[in-house]
């Protein structure tokens, strides 16, 4: 197995009294994208600063390891194995894009022609060729965006954090945007991306935690995640009244409903309860007409999860599933 691209363990960091992350674990394997969420003022822009070396862990912390690289005492190994794009943006409105390319790969010292050719195609890759010339200041959200991501890019790093990537951006915008990052997976980069957006999750991320009151409420799939709230089930539908008829009785504590022919079955979406309805089912001889399986949505999951009146959990969430 390979070394993880990122590992927290017991992540701490206050400001005065306010505890903002109360001991965090987090794993990131490479080449994945992993995504925190949580609420406005949870933590995540924190926990991104302390993993990206903007700011320090708080004491008490345990290691914390990017890149392969021990955060205390290798900052700066670190830090050459990262890229950050987001809310604290490096791009510069007063000169062009070009401009912020090229003063990009001045910092990272690569020389003239160099800086040249990887500004060059990263402004094409990005779709920036057309504005390259024109003042940053100009650029759309989505452009900046854009510009912003390519400047990270030009350090080549392996592990790349994004803040809040797609917020204020057109539906069009957060499509490109995600397009983009899949991109950077499918060259192996790993993407560490805080979001508020429950459906960006779900598209693009491998694993999701969910930060609430300075503690990893539940992480897992997305998948996983819907899991661990009430709601899912599974529905079936009859053509045939009499095997409808018969279905209820076999599976006993059911919703039924008799006009569509359907009967409702609490289920949580695993494997092993799908299969003990369908053995339920072939027992007694039936074969429904339809089958479909419905879990409850991440939004379902985030809002159940950040309530203040749900108690954190810190355990797998296979374990909590029912
Ligand atoms: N430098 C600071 N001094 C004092 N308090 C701070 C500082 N930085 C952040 N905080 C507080 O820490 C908490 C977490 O902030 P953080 O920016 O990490 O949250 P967030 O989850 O990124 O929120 P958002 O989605 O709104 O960006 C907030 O209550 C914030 O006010």
């Amino acid at each position: 197995m390979t070394t993880p691209a990122i590992t927290a363990n017991g992540l701490r960091k206050s400001y005065g009294d306010k505890v903002v992350l109360d001991g965090i674990d987090l794993t990131v394997r490479e080449g994945t994208v992993f995504a925190l969420l949580g609420p406005n003022g949870a933590g995540k822009t924190t926990a991104v600063k302390i993993l990206s070396t903007l700011i320090s862990a708080g004491p008490g912390s345990g290691e914390i390891r990017v890149g392969g690289h021990d955060l205390a005492a290798d900052p700066q190994a670190a830090r050459a194995a990262i890229g950050v794009t987001g809310q604290f943006s490096a791009v510069d409105g007063l000169i062009t894009g070009e401009e912020n390319m090229l003063l990009m790969a001045d910092l990272h010292h690569l020389s003239k022609g160099e800086g040249r050719r990887v500004t060059a195609e990263l402004l094409e890759r990005f779709d920036l060729v057309e504005a390259a010339k024109k003042p940053a200041s100009t650029y759309s959200g989505g452009m900046k965006r854009r510009l912003d991501i390519a400047m990270t890019l030009v350090g080549d790093p392996r592990i790349i954090f994004l803040d809040e990537p797609t917020t204020g951006l057109d539906p069009r915008s957060r499509h490109n945007m995600w397009q983009i990052i899949r991109e950077l997976v499918t060259g192996g980069v790993t993407v560490f991306l805080t979001t508020q957006y429950l459906e960006e999750a779900d598209e693009l991320a491998d694993r999701i935690a969910v930060l609430n009151n300075g503690r990893i409420a539940a992480e897992g799939t997305a998948e996983e995640l819907k899991r661990l709230i009430p709601g899912g089930h599974v529905r079936l539908r009859f053509s045939d009244p009499h095997a409808y008829r018969t279905a209820a009785s076999a599976l006993g504590d059911v919703a039924q409903d008799d006009e569509a022919l359907a009967l409702q079955i609490p289920n949580d979406g695993s494997q092993r309860e799908l299969r003990s309805i369908l053995d339920r089912l072939d027992a007694a001889g039936i074969e429904a007409d339809e089958l479909t399986v419905h879990t409850p949505d991440l939004d379902d999951v985030f809002f159940a999860l950040t309530a203040t009146t749900v108690p954190a959990q810190t355990t797998q969430p296979k374990e909590n599933a029912r």
